[in-house]
């Protein structure tokens, strides 16, 4: 009990970062994607992640925190089966996309991809104008019609934030753009397509703090249309930007809850010492 309540007074300062009671409540809310039983052994046998178990609720913003090496992106790369391209790995267990099982067999791994769009730390614009950037996955599906591209673009960019940045310099190289304007036009990218679920893998941690709030801003206003997920290091980032937080500590899911409760009032002390900075 003394230590939750010292907890409570490490806790991150949720009124200063703008954030009031819990609004959030796991009981209510329509499931995205379900993980059952899963679990991940890199180089055949070294296990990265164990039995993890939860829900990820529609369009809300799911974070996952927790130390370096805990596991967090390779849970993250799960949800689009990015892990099977690594050589080795073995993943047992289920997740499901809407109640189907993302690892069946039968299941196309590039319409999986469509529907789970997925954002990296390091922006990779492809070396193209901005316009092609954007277009580049309707392309793909062979949609060329200059009239459907030219909006999509548009409604991506702005989607994004970016269109009134870039709508005089659509046809430059992207590779020209700031930093934190790529990594805007890697969202306007996975978002032209329109997916379900956006994966974000620490999506400001390369950028400066104006471009790391702009990209905040941003998840706030696309959880209207997606369900997030983002992995950060950063437990204030996690507590502005989530309704939902996941703490993990070597491959186990420790808790999973709403983001004003798992910061203020941990049920578990591992998420406690975490939170409080006693280590990590
Ligand atoms: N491709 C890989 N091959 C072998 N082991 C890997 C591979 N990727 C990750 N691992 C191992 O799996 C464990 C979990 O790593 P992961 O990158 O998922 O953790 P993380 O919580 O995202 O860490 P960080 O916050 O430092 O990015 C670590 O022990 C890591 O060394």
């Amino acid at each position: 009990m003394t230590q939750l309540n010292t907890a409570r007074t490490h806790s991150l300062n949720f009124a200063a970062l703008g954030r009031s009671e819990p609004t959030f409540d796991l009981q209510h809310e329509t499931i995205s994607l379900e993980v059952k039983n899963l679990n991940l052994y890199y180089d055949n046998n070294k296990q990265a992640l164990h039995n993890i178990n939860m829900f990820i609720p529609k369009r809300r913003v799911t974070a996952y925190i927790g130390p370096s090496g805990c596991g967090k992106s390779t849970l993250l790369r799960c949800f689009n089966r990015m892990n099977d391209l690594v050589d080795d790995v073995k993943i047992t267990g289920e997740i499901l996309l809407d109640g189907e099982n993302i690892y069946h067999q039968a299941v196309n791994v590039a319409d999986l991809r469509r529907r789970i769009g997925m954002v990296f730390q390091k922006p990779n614009p492809f070396p193209k104008t901005i316009y092609e950037n954007v277009a580049y996955g309707l392309r793909l599906q062979g949609i060329n019609a200059r009239r459907l591209l030219d909006d999509v673009v548009e409604k991506s960019l702005k989607g994004a934030a970016l269109w009134d940045e870039v709508k005089d310099r659509l046809h430059e190289n992207a590779l020209g753009l700031s930093g934190g304007q790529q990594q805007r036009l890697v969202i306007a990218r996975a978002i032209a397509i329109e997916p379900e679920v956006l994966l974000l893998d620490e999506p400001a941690s390369a950028l400066d703090p104006i471009s790391t709030l702009k990209i905040e801003e941003l998840i706030n206003e696309l959880k209207s249309d997606y369900t997030i997920i983002i992995v950060t290091h950063n437990m204030q980032q996690a507590a502005r930007v989530s309704d939902y937080t996941a703490f993990m500590y070597l491959g186990e899911l420790i808790e999973f809850g709403n983001t004003t409760t798992l910061f203020t009032n941990p049920a578990q002390k591992q998420t406690e010492d975490y939170i409080t900075g006693r280590y990590g």
